[in-house]
């Protein structure tokens, strides 16, 4: 039964559906980083929040782990190229949170509007200061959105409904979609002398740290109120600072910051500055919802395969998983099979479907192959980590489907460009469930591709298949199946023999001197 870890303080409904779905669950919320590496080697999946930090150390220790699941967005605390590397999935829940987000920002720019914070602290204190209270509207006010996916989009909607014109930067949103939406497509040069109010929306990345930097903020409108539910580092804090001690900026919120959790800053105490605590995503609503997704989705992963909102792997359905897993597994023998005959200096791969192989998502076929493939070279290597291998090795992996049927219902075919020229390698499913090799580098040959096997190319003549027979014999070797192909009589023929034990290389020698001999390899399957 897998195990899982929740590892941050998560809504109790995530442990019910671990549990519902049979996985064995411990809720271990503020462990310290020593902590989690002493115990995560014990579990298969780890459920996190933003607290949990996912690195290198913590990977390398987690020599079960197969999936972390994300209950949220961000992704930033999760080494996603280690992860990818120690072949671990990484999901999130890109939704669940989203509307929670959208309207924390909304509340931040409320609340900057009438300084309500600042008058609450003043009315409790028992001062009632009704004039140094003054506000403004933002009916009619511009609101600059920098990043418009899911929580932008929301907050442009909102505000929208509030009566404001909205004009959004976002190298990525299309013209149609900004239609749509209703707002302004603006570049930054725009955005920021012409925006009453700023909010960031995009996620942390080498193009958005320090978006509004020292330079940016000085370009933004006298007055202007700022707003940061995203990711702390997209907001130069020191300048930030200065801008409000100056009057530059009248007002800013920021629910998130470079270092968290931030117990000081020296904006604390600023006059128009004001905080939370990272609770863009605090809702009940929003924390039944990322629980709740979470969950499913890596229960979904370790108990069926299926793989939703994976940030380095293909999707695949949960009803696409068990189509799809006979293919994995006649994919990976044919990777296998290529990767144990290659002579080494693979440049190029191409993975072909052809018939019912055909209507089915590639990826997973393509990283079922290639793990076959490099595993030859590291038992390390799986699905996930292996096209990020291949890429890294400079292997050009191409994908092509063919809806035609050709002597079989379903095939899928890898072929690779060797030193000897191309070669390639086909197999079908018997019974749309058993894989079975059907071509052999132009070859037909009809084989299970399993346990220990012997590969010959040899001259085809006759009383060859007796002398190796009777040299296997005489090894103590016993052949379970034997499958023969040949290009034409007295050419080139294959032989390729399951074997109950593997065998010994004195045999495989004895074998490569016999006469007629091109190639002897012995080969080893799942
Ligand atoms: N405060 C919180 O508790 C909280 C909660 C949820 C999400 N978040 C954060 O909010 C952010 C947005 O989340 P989302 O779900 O909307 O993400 P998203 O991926 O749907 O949208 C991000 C948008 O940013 C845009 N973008 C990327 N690079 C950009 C650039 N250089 N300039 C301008 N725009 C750029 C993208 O095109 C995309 O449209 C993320 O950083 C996420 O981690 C924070
Ligand atoms: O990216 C997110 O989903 C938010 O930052 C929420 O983080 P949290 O789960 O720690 O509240």
């Amino acid at each position: 039964m897998p195990k899982v870890l929740i590892s941050d303080k998560m809504d109790p409904r995530a442990a019910a559906v671990f549990k519902e779905r049979g996985l064995e669950v411990h809720e271990k919320p503020g462990l310290s980083k020593e902590e989690l590496i002493a115990i995560i080697g014990d579990y298969d999946g780890l459920a996190i929040r933003s607290a949990t930090k996912v690195g290198r150390d913590i990977l390398n220790a987690a020599t079960n782990l197969k999936v972390v699941g994300r209950a949220g967005i961000g992704v930033d605390n999760v080494d996603i190229p280690a992860a990818s590397a120690k072949g671990v999935v990484v999901m999130n829940t890109p939704f669940g949170n989203s509307i929670t987000t959208a309207e924390h920002a909304i509340a931040l720019m409320f609340a900057l509007a009438r300084d309500i914070p600042e008058a609450d602290r003043s009315t409790q204190a028992g001062k009632w200061e009704k004039n140094r209270f003054m506000g403004v509207e933002v009916t009619g006010k511009t609101l600059g959105l920098v990043g418009a996916g899911n929580i932008g989009s929301i907050v442009a909607e909102r505000a929208i409904g509030l009566r404001m014109k909205v004009i959004a930067y976002d190298p990525f949103l299309s013209a149609e979609r900004a239609r749509d939406l209703g707002v302004e497509k603006v570049t930054l040069e725009e955005l920021l002398p012409r925006a009453d109010f700023i909010t960031l929306h995009t996620p942390l990345t080498d193009q958005t740290r320090n978006i509004l930097s020292r330079e940016n903020l000085a370009k933004t409108k006298k007055g202007v109120r700022i707003i940061n539910c995203a990711r702390g580092g997209l907001i130069d804090e020191a300048a930030l600072k200065d801008a409000l001690d100056s009057g530059h900026v009248a007002g800013a919120a920021l629910d998130v910051f470079v270092e968290e959790p931030a117990k000081e800053s020296p904006l604390f105490g600023t006059p128009g500055f004001i905080s939370t605590p990272h609770l863009g995503a605090s809702t009940s609503e929003a924390q039944v919802n990322v629980a709740i997704q979470v969950a499913e989705q890596m229960s979904d992963f370790l108990l069926t395969g299926a793989v939703v909102n994976a940030l380095n792997m293909p999707s695949v359905s949960a009803e696409d998983a068990p189509r799809l897993r006979p293919y994995m597994a006649l994919a990976e023998k044919l990777g296998s099979l290529v990767g144990q005959l290659a002579h080494g200096g693979l440049t190029k791969i191409n993975i072909e479907a052809e018939g019912a192989a055909a209507e089915l998502n590639q990826k997973p076929i393509t990283g079922a192959v290639l793990a076959g493939l490099m595993r030859v070279y590291s038992d390390t290597v799986n699905m996930v980590n292996a096209p990020f291998l291949a890429k890294e090795r400079g292997l050009d992996v191409r994908e092509v489907r063919h809806d035609r049927e050709g002597d079989y219902h379903t095939l899928v075919r890898v072929s690779v460009a060797t030193e000897d020229g191309e070669r390639s390698v086909a197999g079908t499913l018997f019974g749309d469930q058993n894989p079975r090799l059907v071509e052999l580098f132009g070859i037909k040959v009809e084989a299970d591709l399993a346990g220990p096997m012997l590969y010959v190319v040899n001259e085809d003549a006759p009383g060859f298949i007796g002398r190796i027979g009777t040299a296997l014999g005489d090894a103590g070797v016993n052949i379970g199946t034997f499958h023969l192909g040949r290009r034409a009589a007295g050419g080139e023929a294959v032989l390729l023999l399951s074997v109950d034990t593997p065998v010994p290389q004195t045999t495989l020698d004895q074998l490569a001197k016999l006469p007629g001999v091109k190639r002897v390899k012995a080969l080893q399957f799942d």
